[in-house]
């Protein structure tokens, strides 16, 4: 994360009042992440993550926070939202719209394994089941409109070779028909460093926590499939590992079976998602927002991803 707006104890101290949990202990600013600013609270009754929000609609926020309650009451390790003393999620604080959600257990692999991908595929196919009975519905916020909106602003800063490639694949893109995929609500940022890992009594690896689902939203569930394989299984060289896909992808396979159109378009999802993170990295690194700490990603891991996904894709398991 990134800290762009801090937060002073005593402030923070006061605006506690306001809840059930206890009085504070120790605030903590959390230095990875990009989008919001975000603290370890730890107070008298717990720990908690507090995030105020930098960029995003007040009025899109609750979607995100009664997602994130929805998905936890059925059993999936996401971080619930702690409601105030008014019984609302959201609050404000130094200005901005403010949450405090549970502090999960466990760290983030960034170097993982078959068994973790595996798990990983499982707890993705659990979160858009689940995800099919969430009543509220708001359109992905990094979806066509975004891209058609952030490719002009991106243009100037890109070299023409790159302009080609942005250009060619949204051309491409909106060729798409991805009205015929399974759709419902996605986390579509399911990234390494958006799972904490614990260990089971037996040692092996379980998933503590899935976080950060401030990017969900309603679309092509095979959207969000191929966000989280083109993290978790490339190679250093933004190939894809045939073992991690396979693991990841059989295992999610195993819960929610893909579809015959689904098969037809992955090749398209893995460069429609290797284009959004691209864009957005190039965005955060050409147009830098102010902060006390900012995390900007390299743009350049994800347009040559692009490049390897327009090559070649490996198929989805039958
Ligand atoms: N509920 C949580 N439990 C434990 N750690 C968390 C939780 N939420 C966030 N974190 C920590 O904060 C970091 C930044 O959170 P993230 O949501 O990714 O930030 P951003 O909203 O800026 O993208 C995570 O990498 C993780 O270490
Ligand atoms: N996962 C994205 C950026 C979003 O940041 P996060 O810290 O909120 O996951 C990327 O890697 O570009």
């Amino acid at each position: 994360m990134s800290v762009f707006t801090p937060v002073p104890e005593s402030v923070l101290a006061d605006w506690l009042k306001d809840y059930a949990i206890g009085r504070l202990v120790e605030l903590e600013g959390i230095s990875a992440g990009v989008q919001n600013s975000n603290f370890f609270v730890t107070t008298t009754l717990g720990r908690y993550v507090l995030t105020l929000f930098e960029g995003i609609p007040r009025a899109e926020l609750p979607y995100y926070l009664h997602l994130m309650a929805h998905l936890s009451r059925h059993g999936l390790p996401v971080p619930g939202p702690i409601a105030n003393r008014h019984n609302e999620y959201l609050g404000t604080l130094q200005e901005r719209p403010a949450a405090l959600v549970v502090r999960l257990s466990g760290r983030s692999e960034m170097s993982p394994g078959l068994a973790h991908c595996g798990r990983v595929g499982a707890m993705l196919a659990g979160l858009h089941l689940a995800g099919q009975s969430y009543g509220r519905r708001q359109e992905n916020p990094r979806g066509a409109a975004w891209r058609a909106a952030t490719a002009q602003v991106l243009r100037p800063f890109l070299s023409a070779d790159e302009q080609t490639l942005l250009d060619a694949e949204i051309a491409f893109q909106a060729t798409v028909d991805v009205a015929a995929l399974p759709a419902g609500a996605i986390h579509a940022d399911l990234f390494r460093d958006n799972v904490l890992w614990d260990t089971d009594a037996d040692g092996g690896v379980r998933i503590g926590g899935v976080i950060d689902f401030y990017f969900a939203g309603y679309d092509a569930l095979l959207f969000d499939v191929a966000v989280t394989v083109n993290d978790w299984c490339s190679t250093p060289d933004g190939g894809l590992d045939a073992e991690r896909a396979a693991a990841l992808l059989d295992a999610y396979h195993a819960e929610r079976p893909f579809t015959d159109a689904e098969r037809a378009a992955w090749p398209a999802m893995l460069r429609a998602a290797a284009l959004r993170f691209w864009m957005s990295r190039a965005a955060d690194f050409h147009l830098p927002r102010a902060g006390e700490m900012v995390l900007v990603k390299d743009p350049n891991e994800y347009r040559d991803i692009l490049r390897l996904r327009i090559a070649t894709a490996p198929p989805l398991p039958r």
